[in-house]
């Protein structure tokens, strides 16, 4: 068995909004290359742990890093600095976003939309993007689509187009906001076999998702969470079929209803 590295470390992480704590003490490890899938009941605080790990909002207290660098801070001392704005944008490029409804360019095709980052935000020529954009829309099983615009993909289709899209950052992790649920099930499948084939080529993925099948499918570890706060995380098959809290069960069993 090879030896599990830690990617991305949370410590005791607080973040609220106004007088409402939505995330409370939340500690987790995700090793590198699994997949990680964030599970629990809408308002559990799944996105927002989503959003501070990217970088997208700042934690109030406790810490977050990747590969052992802080995110959204510096230090000095004992003491936390938020990130420059600068600082704080070229962090969040190295970490993949996913989100439920694709988010593309509507008006660009598929190659320009996984194109685009690398050339504006990179500064890569057009040629070297492009052709970095093809390998990957073929990583994803989209050859032969590159000229399509998003409206002539089908929701699968436009998925696997956002994943190679943050996959154009060369990102450190990718974390996948609900990616499956704007999708017919058997769309689902192309998309969990994507996610699934990054983990084993080096990614490693973090996803929250209301999809059960397919953290059964695809997971290798779950952490579930309720009201801001991790109750139970291990093995994914472990957590699905024998969970050691009450909570994580009946969460499960209405899941399933
Ligand atoms: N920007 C914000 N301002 C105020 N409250 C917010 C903000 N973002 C999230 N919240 C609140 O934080 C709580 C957690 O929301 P979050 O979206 O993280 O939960 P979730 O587990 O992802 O839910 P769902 O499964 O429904 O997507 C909710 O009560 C939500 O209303």
């Amino acid at each position: 068995m090879t030896e599990r590295v830690v990617k991305l470390q949370s410590s005791h992480v607080y973040k609220s909004f106004g007088d409402t704590t939505v995330l409370h003490d939340v500690s987790a490890r995700v090793h590198a290359n699994e997949v990680v899938a964030l599970i629990g009941p809408s308002g559990a605080g799944k996105s927002t742990f989503l959003r501070c790990i990217n970088n997208l909002q700042l934690i109030d207290s406790g810490c977050i890093e990747i590969d052992g660098e802080l995110i959204g801070y510096r230090r000095a001392g004992e003491v936390l600095h938020p990130l420059p704005d600068a600082d704080a944008a070229r962090q969040r490029a190295r970490i993949g976003m996913v989100f439920q409804n694709f988010n593309l360019f509507r008006h660009m095709t598929a190659l320009a939309n996984v194109a685009y980052a690398p050339i504006e935000v990179l500064g890569r020529s057009k040629a070297d993007a492009r052709a970095a954009a093809r390998d990957l829309l073929a990583k994803v099983g989209l050859e032969g689509k590159e000229g399509h615009y998003p409206a002539q993909l089908s929701g699968g289709q436009q998925q696997r187009v956002a994943i190679a899209r943050a996959l154009a950052m060369d990102p450190t992790m990718i974390l996948l906001d609900e990616p499956t649920s704007a999708l017919d099930p058997e769309l689902r499948q192309e998309v969990a076999a994507v996610i699934r084939s990054m983990a084993e080529h080096d990614r490693t993925m973090l996803m929250a998702t209301h999809d059960i099948p397919l953290v059964r499918d695809i997971a290798d570890w779950v952490i579930f969470m309720v009201e801001g706060r991790i109750v139970e995380e291990g093995p994914a098959g472990q957590v699905l079929n024998d969970p050691e809290h009450e909570r994580t069960r009946q969460f499960l069993s209405k899941m399933s209803a």
